[in-house]
C-alpha cells in the first residue's frame, strides 16, 4: 500500500493510482489527515479508501464496500440534498470529528486552563457557567461554519446574540456546542446538537442584528435539517433531513461516518424512564403519579419501567430512540432553539414525540434565543399516556447545585 504524509489538518494527497478502478480519472482526495488510513476490504488488500472532492466521479450509494457515508448519504450518490447543504455538512461533520477527539483528549484540563473563560461567560446572563470546553467547541464550529461559506448567521448556546456571518449563505444554523458538559470530567457521554433553516430572504435589508435574531428564532416547523453528534464510546451522528432518522458510526480510523442505522424506528413503547428523580418533591402531582404508575408496572403497557438516566440530553435521547421510552426534563432547563426544536424534529422523524407537556415542540414559535421550556421526548405511545395526566411541567424551578 502506498502510504502519504499526513499532517493534522486539511492536505492534498494524490489518490493512489491502483484505486484508479474505481475513479473516473486521476484526482486529488480531500484528506484530513487524522482521519484517513488504509482500509481492509478492498480488492488486492492494498486500498486506501479515497475520500473524494465534492461533486467528483462516483459510483452507486452502496459502494464497493458495501459502506455507504455520510457524505455519499446526502450527495449525489445518496439522498441527493443541495449542494450548498452537502458542503455545509461536510463542515460540521469536520467540527464535529474535532470536538470527539477534544473531549477524548488528554489535555482537556490544560486546555481549560489556558482559556480561563468560565467566568467571563457566567456572568450577565441567565445562562448555566459553560466549561472552556464549551466554548472550545464553539469556536471550532464558528470556525467551520466560516470556512463552508454556506451560513448566514449562526445562532449558539453559549453566545448571548446570533453571530452574523455572510450575507450571501443560504443556511441559518442553530447549536448547542457541548450538550452535558457539566459530565466532562468524569469522561460520561456529551454531544453535539445543530438545527439548519434556510436564510429568510425577505429579512436581506433590516439592519444585520435584527435579521440576525430573527432568522434565528424561526419555528421548529422551518427546520430543513438536524442532527446530533453523541460523543462515547463510539461517536454517532444522527441526522434527518425531514424524511426519516439516520444515524451514522464515525469509523475513527478513516474518518468517515458510517450509515449504521438506517431509517430508524423509535419502538411505539419503551421500558424506560428517564428523569432526574431526585426532582420527585419539586414535580406537580400529575407526573408523580405518572412515574409511580409505570415504575410500578401499572400503566396501560403492564411492564414494570425501568430508570435511566444519564443527564446528557443528546446520551438520554439517542437510547431513548433505540430503546424506546420516554426522556424528559419537566423543569424549565432546556432551549427551545439549541435543544428542544433539533431534538424533537429528530424524534418526530423516527416516529416519536416531542412536547414541552402540552404542545408539540415544532408548533412553538421562539420568542427569546435562550428561551428555555420542559421538553419531553420520546415512543408515541408512552407518550400519549404521560401527557394524559396532564400536569406534568415542574413550576417549581429553584435552580440545582449539582
Ligand atoms: O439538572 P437537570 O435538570 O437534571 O438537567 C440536566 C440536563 O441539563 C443538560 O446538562 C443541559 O444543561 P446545560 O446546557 O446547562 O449543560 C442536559 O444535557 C441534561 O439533560
Amino acid at each position: 500500500m502506498q502510504s502519504t504524509a499526513i499532517s493534522p489538518f486539511h492536505q492534498l494527497v494524490v489518490v493512489n493510482p491502483k484505486l484508479q478502478t474505481s475513479i473516473s480519472k486521476p484526482q486529488l482526495c480531500l484528506a484530513r489527515a487524522p482521519f484517513c488510513r488504509p482500509r481492509n476490504g478492498l480488492d488486492s488488500g492494498f486500498g486506501m479508501r479515497p475520500l473524494r472532492v465534492l461533486g467528483g466521479s462516483s459510483s452507486s450509494a452502496t459502494s464497493d464496500d458495501g459502506f455507504v457515508t455520510l457524505i455519499e448519504y446526502v450527495g449525489k450518490e445518496g439522498i441527493n440534498v443541495k449542494d450548498d447543504l452537502v458542503v455545509l455538512l461536510d463542515h460540521v461533520q469536520y467540527a464535529c470529528k474535532r470536538i470527539a477527539a477534544l473531549v477524548a483528549s488528554p489535555f482537556n484540563y490544560s486546555i481549560g486552563k489556558q482559556t480561563g473563560l468560565a467566568s467571563v461567560h457566567a456572568s450577565g446572563s441567565d445562562r448555566d457557567a459553560p466549561k472552556p470546553l464549551d466554548i472550545v467547541s464553539n469556536e471550532i464550529i464558528l470556525s467551520s461554519l466560516q470556512k463552508s461559506g454556506k451560513v448566514a448567521v449562526m445562532a449558539s448556546e453559549e453566545n448571548d446574540a446570533p453571530t452574523w456571518i455572510s450575507d450571501d449563505g443560504p443556511y441559518v444554523v442553530v447549536t448547542d456546542p457541548l450538550d452535558g458538559s457539566r459530565n466532562i470530567d468524569a469522561s460520561i457521554p456529551t454531544g453535539t446538537i445543530f438545527g439548519i433553516y434556510k436564510r429568510l430572504e425577505e429579512l436581506d435589508d433590516l439592519p444585520i442584528e435584527e435579521k440576525a435574531m430573527l432568522n434565528s428564532l424561526q419555528s421548529g416547523s422551518r427546520l430543513i435539517a438536524a442532527a446530533y453528534v453523541l460523543y462515547s464510546s463510539a461517536t454517532i451522528l444522527c441526522i434527518t433531513f425531514g424524511s426519516g432518522t439516520q444515524a451514522f458510526t464515525l469509523d475513527h480510523s478513516t474518518g468517515d461516518f458510517i450509515l449504521t442505522n438506517p431509517n430508524i424506528e423509535i419502538p411505539p413503547r419503551g421500558q424506560i424512564y428517564s428523569v432526574n428523580d431526585a426532582r420527585y418533591f419539586d414535580w406537580p402531582e400529575g407526573l408523580r403519579k405518572y412515574i409511580d404508575t409505570v415504575r410500578q408496572g401499572k400503566g396501560k403497557y403492564p411492564k414494570k419501567y425501568s430508570a435511566r438516566y444519564i443527564c446528557s440530553l443528546v446520551a438520554d435521547l439517542h437510547r431513548t430512540l433505540l430503546y424506546g421510552g420516554v426522556a424528559m426534563n419537566p423543569r424549565d432547563h432546556l432551549r427551545l432553539v439549541y435543544e428542544a426544536n433539533p431534538l424533537s424534529f429528530i424524534v418526530e422523524q423516527a416516529g416519536g414525540r416531542g412536547s414541552d407537556g402540552k404542545n408539540r415542540i415544532l408548533s412553538l414559535q421562539p420568542v427569546k434565543l435562550h428561551q428555555r421550556l420542559p421538553l419531553f421526548m420520546g415512543s408515541l405511545k408512552d407518550m400519549e399516556e404521560l401527557e394524559s395526566y396532564g400536569d406534568i411541567q415542574q413550576k417549581v424551578n429553584p435552580g440545582y447545585e449539582v
